[in-house]
């Protein structure tokens, strides 16, 4: 299956056709990103202004989005630096949002519900369709924003961008069957259940997959007649604008989409809102556990999606090249700052040596440096304070026994624009074992561990000997020892012959610490919307009384 949009690869005809694209266009010479809204009223007038040189883009407020336009928040004060990592240069501040700010989002939202939850499916499926259209035709400005603020390759980017219209795209065709059940009970009186939307749903971000994870989150909550506030990562606050400015366009209701920034207060003005509905998060373990706990004290349903420690189990009756296919993309894609990546690369000793030396080569000749060149096939790391966390954990696994195959040093490109950002080189560690801090932790970094195994039952066990459970992957041609080993294996997403691809028609989620509630496929659904039982009945009352 292709990566990029999971077509089989190779068919033209299919959605693959962007295939095609992103292999051949390039962003050229100065874009400018419309806006609208108070701040920037004309559609023409630049707010988001960038060249594809590295290092020049620029950046102007306001960064919230409250009623259909771009708005300063009318409280908050505190500001955090928003990077470029590619550069390690500061585009501009962040003005987190307050209280006041957070209650005008979701006042806003609220009034936004009060027409879009009386709207018939079809209708929500059009703007859905229309949305997807507008985010497909401006893939290109989307990426490269995308590109700019989070540091991933732009190549990655792209598919990025196509995974999200693709998911608006998914949830536009659910919108209009969105159905209850109508069932029979005695004397001819029935019953039947209504699918209803919540309210004002919170969307809370991480800093990995920006644009992706706010539409993994509005695209069922619209479809299902729900209004959103959204919270990016305030490391990664840009490009959610543009999916903002995007649904206004597409003919929704001013407000159903707003956009507050800021970061651990603002978050938990929202969680505590009384006018909130759900909140579905995407962050760490430690922040999930307190989502939950601001969520339980208003009886809030949630969506956790949070960390992992993901097992990539490969047998020695696999197809070598696809394994070392999967175990790369199993751990290098965004810079290796995935939550589902299969960071524990369990290894048929038989072998070991074999898979080892081919994958150390492979990632050896991974290009890391400016993310915005073509050629690039990985950025850098979101910010100075977590390339040195990810560099820690590489000097504690080399104290522990570990042995650094390749990679694992900081990286500076030759291109002196570069020499700030924060780049290192991709990393294998052989000589690993299971008590290791490497192999236990979620590195959210470019560093693979290789654990050799011996047998089925042992590989599993090991496998499933984490307080994770968000993923998994075997590479194997026994097609009965797959479906085998993944039935055993305890995590949400298991992957055959392949790993880390995302269509949007699979649910997506974790089990144990990974978090739970699933985002994508038909489950999605489930969770941004409650069920209305009705009975009707037919013939007279029968009272005891
Ligand atoms: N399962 C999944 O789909 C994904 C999980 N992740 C996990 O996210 C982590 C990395 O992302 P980070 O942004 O560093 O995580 P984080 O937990 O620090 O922050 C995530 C979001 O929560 C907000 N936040 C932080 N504290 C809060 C609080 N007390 N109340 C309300 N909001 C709060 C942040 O501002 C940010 O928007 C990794 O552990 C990774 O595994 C990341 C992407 C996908
Ligand atoms: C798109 N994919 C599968 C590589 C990662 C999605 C989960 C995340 O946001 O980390």
């Amino acid at each position: 299956m292709c990566w990029l949009c999971s077509c089989v690869a190779g068919s033209w005809a299919s959605r693959c056709a962007w295939f095609s694209f992103c292999q051949i266009s390039s962003v050229e010479g100065e874009i400018f990103l419309s806006s609208i809204g108070s701040g920037c009223s004309s559609r023409l007038q630049p707010c988001l202004a960038m060249s594809t040189a590295t290092g020049t883009f620029s950046l102007q407020q306001p960064l919230n989005y409250r009623a259909g336009g771009r708005v300063e928040p009318v409280d908050g004060g505190q500001t955090e630096d928003v990077y470029e990592p590619a550069t390690g240069r500061v585009i501009t501040k962040l003005l987190c949002s307050g209280e006041k700010e957070v209650d005008l989002a979701v006042q806003s939202a609220k009034a936004a519900f009060q027409t879009w939850s009386r709207t018939s499916g079809m209708e929500r499926c059009r703007v859905l369709l229309e949305a997807a259209r507008l985010i497909r035709e401006r893939r290109d400005e989307i990426a490269t924003l995308e590109t700019i603020n989070n540091g991933k390759s732009i190549l990655e980017a792209r598919v990025d961008i196509d995974i999200s219209w693709q998911c608006l795209e998914y949830y536009a065709g659910l919108a209009g069957s969105l159905a209850g059940e109508h069932i029979q009970l005695p004397g001819g009186s029935f019953g039947y259940t209504r699918r209803e939307p919540l309210g004002v749903c919170v969307g809370i971000g991480a800093w990995n997959y920006p644009f992706q994870i706010a539409c993994w989150k509005s695209a069922p909550a619209l479809a299902c007649g729900n209004a959103m506030v959204f919270k990016p990562s305030p490391f990664t606050p840009i490009s959610v604008l543009k999916l903002a400015e995007i649904f206004t366009e597409a003919g929704a209701p001013k407000g159903l989409f707003n956009v507050v920034q800021g970061g651990v207060a603002t978050g938990q003005f929202l969680c505590h809102h009384p006018d909130v509905a759900k909140i579905s998060f995407t962050g760490s373990v430690p922040t999930g556990v307190k989502i939950m706990e601001m969520a339980a004290k208003g009886i809030k349903p949630v969506t956790l999606e949070l960390g992992g420690k993901s097992p990539l189990i490969i047998f020695s009756d696999c197809s070598l090249e696809n394994a070392v296919n999967g175990a790369l993309m199993a751990n290098f894609l965004t810079q290796g700052e995935v939550c589902c990546n299969g960071t524990r690369v369990f290894v048929e000793r038989k072998i070991l040596d074999t898979f080892t030396k081919e994958v150390v080569k492979r990632t050896q000749k991974i290009k890391v440096g400016d993310p915005l060149q073509e050629d690039t096939r990985m950025g850098a790391l979101i910010n100075r304070p977590h390339l040195e966390r990810v560099q820690r954990f590489i000097k504690q696994a080399k104290e522990q026994g570990a042995q650094v195959l390749c990679g694992g040093d900081l990286y500076v490109p030759d291109d002196p624009k570069l020499k700030n950002g924060f780049y290192m080189q991709p990393c294998v560690l052989g000589n690993c074992r299971d008590d290791m801090t490497c192999v236990q932790e979620e590195i959210f970094g470019p560093v693979m561990s290789i654990l050799p195994f011996d047998t089925e039952e042992e590989v599993v066990e090991r496998a499933n000997n984490t307080k994770f459970g968000l993923a998994g992957g075997v590479f194997t041609r026994d097609i009965q020892k797959a479906h085998r080993v993944v039935a055993a294996l305890k995590a949400g997403m298991c992957f055959i012959n392949n790993y880390n691809i995302s269509p949007v028609e699979l649910p997506f989620g974790g089990y144990k610490s990974s978090g739970f509630g699933r985002e994508n496929g038909r489950a999605a659904i489930e969770y941004y919307s409650q069920l209305k039982t009705v009975c009707v009945e037919m013939g007279d009352v029968e009272s005891v009384f």
